[in-house]
């Protein structure tokens, strides 16, 4: 394909996950990333150096971006890897840009959709079961996959576009799949952040060790208060049963990110902020909409915030 048919695409967030998506697509797309300073620098000095299960390579042809002004002004796809609670801010700042535009979300959590509805054209939502870590500036690491990137259409008139992010993102050999109810898929991914994130946040372990017979118990009342809010809320995911997730979990997921620490543990150790609100919070905070009993996904939830509070 000719540089100048490649289609344009903008990615906001420029973490573990935003990085390893542009070097991947930089083969394929002409990308733009909006990058804080100390990954722009480094990049457009030495370029991107990715590493693990989505190859090994340094990718020079990224644009990083300071802001909106430098954007593109009318990318084919805007694809939103920013955390959660940075969604509403990064929608505001890149406004002008995602005015009736395409716009992809592949972060975890629930609401991030419905936020970036109320400034795109049309919404996808995405799911992806890979573990990256930013190893460095401009050098990122995708270490291990349980499972293939999970696009849907969320709302928005463009119903062709998911057939075109789809087919772009596996030009880039990167395994993804189109599913007709992306909102249960949604779900689907969250059992497993749900499940591991705050734990191995707080006891500063890999994923693996969450199958430890100790906190089994944890997990599995997270999960079964999971599931009571899904089914008072009319949501279904692949797994029947609470029991059945379970056992997919520490069947399938558990041992793909044996020696992977999950995205929130990286937050709890850097001081920041972190997607609970998107997960175990968000659970507590429908079980009490819905008259659900959830005390292990609020008391989780309570001990994340005072270790974003009060750090180490
Ligand atoms: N790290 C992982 O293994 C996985 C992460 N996810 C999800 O993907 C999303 C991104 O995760 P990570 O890449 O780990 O996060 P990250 O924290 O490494 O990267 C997000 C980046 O966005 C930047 N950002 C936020 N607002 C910005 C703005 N206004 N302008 C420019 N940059 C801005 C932040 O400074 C940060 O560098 C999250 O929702 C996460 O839960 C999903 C699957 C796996
Ligand atoms: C799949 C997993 C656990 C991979 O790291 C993730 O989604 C996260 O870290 O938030």
């Amino acid at each position: 394909m000719t540089e100048a048919k490649r289609p344009v695409v903008l990615i906001l967030g420029a973490g573990g996950v935003g990085l390893s998506l542009a070097g991947a697509l930089a083969g394929v797309a002409r990308v733009a990333v909006a990058c804080r300073p100390r990954h722009a620098a480094t990049v457009r000095r030495d370029g991107l150096v990715m590493e693990g299960v989505w190859g090994d390579r340094i990718v020079r042809e990224i644009a990083c971006i300071a802001g909106p002004e430098e954007a593109p002004s009318a990318p084919d796809l805007v694809i939103i890897t920013a955390k959660g609670f940075d969604t509403r801010a990064i929608c505001e700042e890149y406004a002008a840009v995602l005015r009736g535009s395409t716009v992809a979300s592949l972060q975890n959590g629930i609401g991030n959709e419905e936020i970036i509805a109320e400034y795109a054209g049309t919404v996808i939502g995405g799911t992806v079961t890979t573990n990256f870590s930013v190893v460095g500036d401009g050098h990122v690491k995708a270490k291990s996959q349980s499972s293939p990137m999970v696009l849907g259409l969320w709302s928005g008139p463009d119903d062709e576009s998911l057939q075109r992010l789809v087919a772009l993102i596996r030009s880039a050999g990167i395994l993804v799949e189109a599913v007709n109810d992306i909102r249960s898929a949604k779900w689907s991914k969250s059992l497993l952040n749900l499940s591991v994130n705050p734990i191995c946040a707080l006891l500063s372990i890999p994923v693996g060790k969450a199958a430890d017979l100790r906190l089994r118990s944890v997990i599995e009342h997270i999960v079964s208060e999971t599931f009571a809010v899904m089914e008072a809320g009319g949501v279904r995911t692949a797994w029947p049963s609470a029991k059945d997730y379970l056992d997919y979990l520490f069947s399938v997921q558990v041992p793909d990110f044996a020696t992977a620490y999950p995205s929130m543990y990286y937050d709890i150790q850097a001081g920041r902020k972190t997607e609970i609100d998107l997960l175990n919070g968000y659970v507590a905070g429908q079980g009490e909409r819905l008259g659900i009993q959830t005390p292990y996904n609020r008391c989780i939830a309570d001990l994340i915030r005072f270790r974003e509070i009060d750090g180490k």
